[in-house]
């Protein structure tokens, strides 16, 4: 191949963490944590392993910069990933297959394993060359984003160990480009959680009556699909983007009286439940969804209950909206937008993610964080089928990080 040794070890290192089986509902983030922190040592790199939650390592590597005086960057980037259904893909989804064309298929491949590994090639490239960092480096590679974050980013920002850091700045991820410009996000929509829960009287499988659990919860679903399409239609027409409406959409249905071949068929059951994904961009007035969910969706004078879980912070410490300036009146936007072109990239408009980070845990707490995944010329493949990276945009994102990197942490001292 036209790798060179380096590049080709690289690759190897990418597989190898790929191979650790991290998806949900048994991520093994004890070989992950084991994995990442032999590779940071041989880098270089002080390693720290903290457990927030039982089980749940969180694993943060330190490069300290000669002056301490200035405040931190932080590479962020979650362990865990979503399962797989590995009958549907065309390579195993924890074998990180790499084929003739370079594409190397995992679970996780996207979202968001390169990135550790791009962060500690970057890094071993850059200790290699001999840099030396002015603000202190460190890459927090943390458990359980996949499921909110709860017990993960969430604890980790608002812990003792994450003040000490003294963090300026935070890089954590984004989403694949199907263009050749990289992509960055200012902010994340919001994660909320619907499961609404309809009764009613149950009744003989002929017969036709009124408020039965099942027509309530139809009428739940009915409603939800005309908002859902008002929202899909402004995306439509062009007058929105997917990441600047309200996205509801349906995840799950539970519902039906079990038998010992499925269900009982000549039965109307006396409870049914559908569960919602929510995401609302940071400029919804979240009260407004509240009471639409309340009087519209799931109203109680139809038999309804639900249960609301807003994941994680709408507003900072001061009450303003989660999204991070991208324009000059940032100064670490402009230090990273220059450093992707000086590596030779380009970077298309700021945007809204449609889906949602551990960003939002750092933004709350007031410190400026972008999402950003250098990946190019590839399809948007998150929580998909057949997820997979090429061997040359995996390479290409180290070189991005390199620059980055390094012009994050020489950022001047008379800045914040
Ligand atoms: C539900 S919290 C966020 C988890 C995941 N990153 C997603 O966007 O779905
Ligand atoms: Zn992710
Ligand atoms: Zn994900």
């Amino acid at each position: 191949s036209s790798f060179t040794q380096l590049e080709e070890d690289q690759i190897q290192r990418f597989q190898k963490y790929l191979q650790i089986r991290t998806a949900h509902p048994n991520p093994d983030y004890a070989s992950a944590v084991a994995f990442l922190s032999s590779e940071a040592q041989s880098i270089g790199l002080q390693t720290l392993t903290l457990e927030f939650a039982r089980g749940k390592s969180l694993l943060l590597l330190s490069w300290p910069g000669s002056d301490p005086s200035l405040s931190s960057i932080l590479l962020n980037s979650h362990i865990d990933s979503v399962p797989a259904e590995p009958s549907k893909w065309l390579h195993p989804p924890f074998a990180a297959v790499r084929d003739a064309a370079g594409r190397i298929f995992a679970r996780g491949a996207q979202d968001d394993k390169c990135l550790a590994v791009q962060y500690l090639e970057a890094l071993r490239n850059l200790k290699a060359a001999s840099f030396v960092p002015r603000r202190s480096i460190h890459v927090s590679l943390v458990p359980d984003e996949e499921t909110g974050g709860a017990d993960g980013a969430a604890k980790f920002a608002t812990s003792q160990e994450f003040r000490a850091l003294n963090v300026g700045f935070v890089l954590d991820e984004g989403q694949a480009s199907p263009t050749d410009e990289f992509r960055v996000f200012y902010a994340d929509r919001s994660p909320w959680s619907l499961i609404v829960k309809a009764v009613g009287e149950p009744g003989h499988g002929s017969r036709m009556y009124d408020n039965g659990a099942m027509e309530n919860l139809m009428d739940c679903v009915e409603v939800v699909a005309r908002f859902r399409e008002s929202q899909f239609d402004q995306v439509k027409a062009g007058i929105k983007a997917v990441s600047e409406v309200i996205s509801v959409n349906p995840v799950f249905v539970k519902a039906g009286t079990p038998s010992p071949t499925g269900f009982v068929m000549n039965m109307q059951p006396s409870e049914a439940e559908v569960g919602f994904d929510v995401r609302l961009p940071p400029t919804v007035d979240p009260d407004l969804l509240r009471k639409r969910i309340d009087e519209e969706w799931a109203p109680a004078i139809r038999n309804m209950t639900y249960q609301l879980i807003e994941k994680g912070p709408i507003k900072d410490i001061a009450g303003r909206p989660l999204a991070t300036p991208a324009n000059e009146s940032n100064p670490w936007w402009s230090v990273f937008q220059q450093a992707v072109i000086a590596s030779g990239g380009k970077l298309a408009r700021p945007e809204i993610l449609a889906s949602t980070t551990d960003a939002r845990f750092v933004r709350q707490m007031g410190i400026p964080a972008l999402g950003f995944s250098p990946m190019a010329n590839t399809p948007i493949l998150l929580h998909e089928h057949n997820e997979f990276l090429k061997d040359t945009v995996f390479l290409r994102g180290i070189k991005v990080y390199e620059h980055v990197i390094s012009a994050l942490s020489s950022f001047p001292a008379n800045s914040p």
